[in-house]
């Protein structure tokens, strides 16, 4: 009954991915009614408004934590809950990732929340970046990440984590794992991310040079999957979304999960050393220097 029905769904959204758009913003400039259509009705938190369209079962869930959504510790564990709220609820079967801050997808970790701080609160941190990372990379949802802005390091690896990217066509939207330019490292799962996303070859070189793709270059190199003007990544999210969702979700997400859970296990098998590794690496006031050095030189630039 349910494939019968998840197969008339997507026949449906095929015809019409506008269809998808029913009671969300996307698409209207003017701000939704209080819920939206079809009964939807938004809910989310201070960082993350989740739009859901339970007529599509496609939710639109957008950073909301200006100026460029830096990963804090209160926008992690946002992100988390939202996801797992919709995880939990069986109308849902997609959500649209995307920035509800101009120009900005997400600028990776809030490096605030690791510098000058003291090593309980980096662990804490840090586990809830291990723990974004997980819920993202095995979801049982289609992620369709709508790469609205700059989406360096920690934003490029919450993309990665989803199914398919749709970024905007503006140079100034870059995208990559920027860390060695930090004077840090990425973690290994982070670099396994890369690995199965765009090769072994092109992360090789990509994580050493702590490259910050622009869109052409990051089509080229697989790090996305679309690169279309600004005005149209939310509509092609929702045609790419339409597209996932014409799959029976159980066919799906076992495929999803053969080709992702030999990746996860390395994280779940190490959790706590890597954790361990993560604080004593950032702790380290050679690492501690560079990262305020960061911070500082970030201040100074404007605009
Ligand atoms: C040790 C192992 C860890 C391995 C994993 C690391 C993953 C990471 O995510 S490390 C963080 C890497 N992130 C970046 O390198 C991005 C840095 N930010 C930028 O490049 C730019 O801010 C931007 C392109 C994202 C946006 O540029 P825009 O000109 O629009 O805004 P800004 O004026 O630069 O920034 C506004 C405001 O926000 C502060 N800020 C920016 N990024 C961060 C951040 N990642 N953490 C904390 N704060 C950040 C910036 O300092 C400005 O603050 P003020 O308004 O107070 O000046």
């Amino acid at each position: 009954m349910a494939l019968a029905s998840g197969v008339r769904f997507a026949a449906r959204a095929l015809l019409r991915p506008w269809a998808l758009l029913r009671g969300t913003t996307l698409g209207r400039t003017e701000p939704a009614a209080g819920g939206g259509g079809d009964g939807a009705r938004r809910f989310g938190s201070q960082r993350v408004l989740v739009e859901p369209d339970a007529a599509s079962g496609v939710a639109v869930m957008k950073l909301r934590n200006p100026p460029v959504n830096a990963l804090s510790l209160e926008l992690l564990t946002e992100l988390v809950i939202s996801l797992e709220k919709l995880e939990n609820d069986k109308t849902f079967r997609g959500v649209i990732l995307t920035s509800d801050c101009p120009r900005v997808f997400c600028a990776g970790l809030d490096l605030t929340e690791i510098c000058g701080r003291n090593p309980a609160h980096c662990a804490e941190y840090w586990k809830a970046m291990q723990e974004l990372w997980l819920r993202t990379y095995l979801s049982s949802l289609v992620l369709v990440a709508a790469i609205n802005g700059a989406c360096p390091a920690g934003g490029c690896i919450i993309a990665l984590s989803c199914d398919c990217r749709v970024l905007a066509d503006n140079p100034k939207y870059r995208i990559g794992l920027n860390e060695t330019l930090l004077g840090i490292i990425a973690p290994f799962w982070l670099k396994d991310t890369y690995v199965n996303t765009i090769g072994h070859r092109a992360s090789e070189q990509a994580l050493q040079l702590g490259s910050l793709f622009p869109p052409a270059e990051a089509l080229q190199v697989g790090l996305v999957d679309q690169v279309v003007p600004e005005d149209q990544v939310q509509s092609t999210a929702l045609s790419e979304m339409a597209r996932w969702l014409a799959v029976p979700d159980h066919a799906r997400q076992l495929t999803k999960n053969m080709m992702r859970k030999a990746t996860a296990d390395r994280l779940l098998r190490q959790r706590d050393a890597d954790t361990q590794n993560f604080v004593s690496f950032v702790c380290r006031d050679s690492i501690q220097k560079s990262l305020q050095a960061y911070l500082e030189k970030l201040r100074q630039r404007k605009g």
